[in-house]
């Protein structure tokens, strides 16, 4: 345990106040490999007390009005939006990520989020339908859900936990979150927002501490009747065994393996620099980053030659140093993980073209116990290799050759994930035969990662079960009810 004189020592929100915990668990700076953070351990009783909260507020907030609730949603992003700066400090120094991603991604699009479901919420209608040989009126009615139980992930810290708080409080439901115990303190201090915004105590419940202890405790709890998690496959199973003998609702937005598919018509002046931002934006920690480039024969040494030393431009660096496009990775564990891929790729007689073993690291020397490595490109892989199969999520990618359509499109599929892919063609035809055939929930062409946040977002097959969006948010954050009028 070090010493916890100079640590930052977070607490949990439960009820409007700020609650220490009995016990606390260690957070590091992944840029120097220093503890300089104490998460509370929570557990049960932490739940109990936040379940309460949530019980006692659901009447009153779910009786105000959606202009009401959108009311609150606005000044909180407008608070949230005035803390920019200290808030992307923050999360760079959390989560290893460079300033520049968290000021200009991550929380910016935290107060988008907030401002997105105020307004789109305000915009639904129901359903009525008529059967006047019978006399009846058919309509729909929704209602919030209860208290949501919202647990989220490590890699995009406020951005993902906003994505699931703001929907879930627009509807009219109270929430306990579970913040990622390796990234807890920008979802700490947004608790410190929430009463100058107006949300009323124990609407907005954040309780921090593992999965196994209090994730689980949140996920059995009989009071909690929806969960919505994002994170990795083998929790969603935990997530979907603890809920299934309460029935609960379930939104799961899990890992991916997610293709690039480049075909010989593409704008490589375009494709190459958005390829190396997908490949290795946020150190490679985004379930929606490529981790497979399937590159079309005719142009496959010209595109690797050109993104190789496209991606030896991306500079690795101190996560507070603006010129920096990649940081620190989350954690010591995760470091070894991604190297061990990149060993077995070697193993099987991969070639590693540059990062990882091949380029040096220069760091200062304040940093060299961080968790760094550069960005790494494979080439010469099989399809059967677990370096195209398994999600590393990291700074990896593997680039191959594919002779046609038909070929790459089964290729593509072959994976347990089914995420994100972006297909690369001036040719809109074969865009949209093969953006149809993808099974994938989402299909960049000719870009990555643009964001409408109307429209459904989530994975098939393993990569998850259900959309979350304007109204996919408000169908899995409310109960329906059909009402029929005989007149
Ligand atoms: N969005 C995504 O697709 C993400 C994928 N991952 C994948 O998962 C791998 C492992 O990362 P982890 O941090 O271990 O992900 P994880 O799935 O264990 O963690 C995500 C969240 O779930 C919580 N959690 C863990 N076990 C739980 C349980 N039994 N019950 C309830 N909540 C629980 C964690 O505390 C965290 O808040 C990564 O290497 C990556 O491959 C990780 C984070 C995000
Ligand atoms: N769920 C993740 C990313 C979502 C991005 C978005 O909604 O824009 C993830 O990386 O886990």
């Amino acid at each position: 345990m070090a010493g916890t004189k100079a640590l930052l020592t977070l607490e949990n929100f439960i009820n409007g106040k700020f609650v220490p915990c009995n016990s606390y668990l260690d957070s590091y700076d992944p840029s120097t490999g220093e503890v300089y953070c104490r998460v509370p351990n929570s557990g049960k009783e932490e739940i109990e007390a936040a379940v309460e909260a949530a019980r006692a507020a659901f009447p009153g907030w779910s009786a105000r009005s959606p202009q009401e609730r959108s009311q609150v949603l606005h000044r909180l992003a407008d608070l949230l939006e005035q803390s920019l700066e200290e808030l992307a400090q923050a999360e760079s120094r959390d989560q290893g990520k460079t300033i520049t991603l968290a000021r200009t991604m991550d929380i910016p699009r935290s107060v988008q989020n907030f401002r997105f479901f105020a307004s789109s919420m305000l915009h639904h209608t129901s359903e009525c339908t008529h059967m006047d040989h019978l006399g009846c009126l058919h309509y729909t009615v929704r209602a919030p859900v209860g208290i949501a139980g919202l647990i989220s992930p490590w890699n995009l810290p406020l951005y993902l936990l906003t994505w699931k708080v703001a929907p879930a409080i627009a509807t009219g439901n109270t929430v306990i979150a579970k913040p990622s115990e390796l990234t807890s303190v920008t979802a700490w201090m947004m608790c410190k927002l929430l009463e100058k915004a107006g949300v009323p105590p124990g609407v907005v419940n954040i309780v921090f501490g593992t999965g196994p202890r209090v994730g689980e405790a949140l996920v059995s709890h009989p009071e909690v009747p929806l969960i919505s998690f994002t994170g990795s496959q083998p929790t969603a199973e935990r997530i979907t065994q603890l809920s299934a003998p309460h029935c609960k609702k379930l939104s799961l937005e899990l890992g991916g393996k997610n293709p690039a598919i480049i075909f010989e018509d593409a704008n490589l002046e375009e494709c190459i620099p958005t390829t190396v931002r997908s490949s290795f934006a946020n150190q490679g920690e985004i379930c929606l980053c490529t981790s497979r480039i399937f590159v079309q024969k005719s142009i496959y040494s010209e595109f690797l030659e050109k993104f190789v030393q496209a991606t030896r431009m991306w500079k690795v660096g101190v996560p507070s140093d603006p010129s920096a496009s990649m940081g620190a990775l989350i954690s010591k564990a995760h470091l070894e993980k991604v190297r061990s891929y990149i060993k077995r790729a070697r193993s099987e007689g991969a070639q590693i073209l540059c990062g990882e073993g091949v380029d040096t690291l220069s760091l200062p020397p304040r940093n060299r116990a961080g968790y760094f490595m550069l960005p790494t490109v494979i080439a010469d892989i099989k399809d059967e290799s677990c370096c195209m199969k398994e999600e590393i999520f990291g700074p990896v990618t593997c680039v191959v050759p594919f002779e046609s359509e038909e070929e790459v499109i089964q290729r593509a599929n072959s994976v347990k994930y089914g995420l994100a892919a972006t297909v690369w063609s001036n040719n809109v035809g074969r865009i949209h035969r093969v953006a149809k055939k993808l099974q994938s929930g989402l299909v960049w062409t000719n870009c990555w990662l643009i964001r409408e946040l109307n429209l459904p977002f989530g994975g098939m097959k393993s990569s998850g079960v259900g959309r979350e969006g304007a109204k996919d948010s408000y169908e899995f954050f409310t109960e329906v009810k059909t009402i029929t009028i005989k007149h």
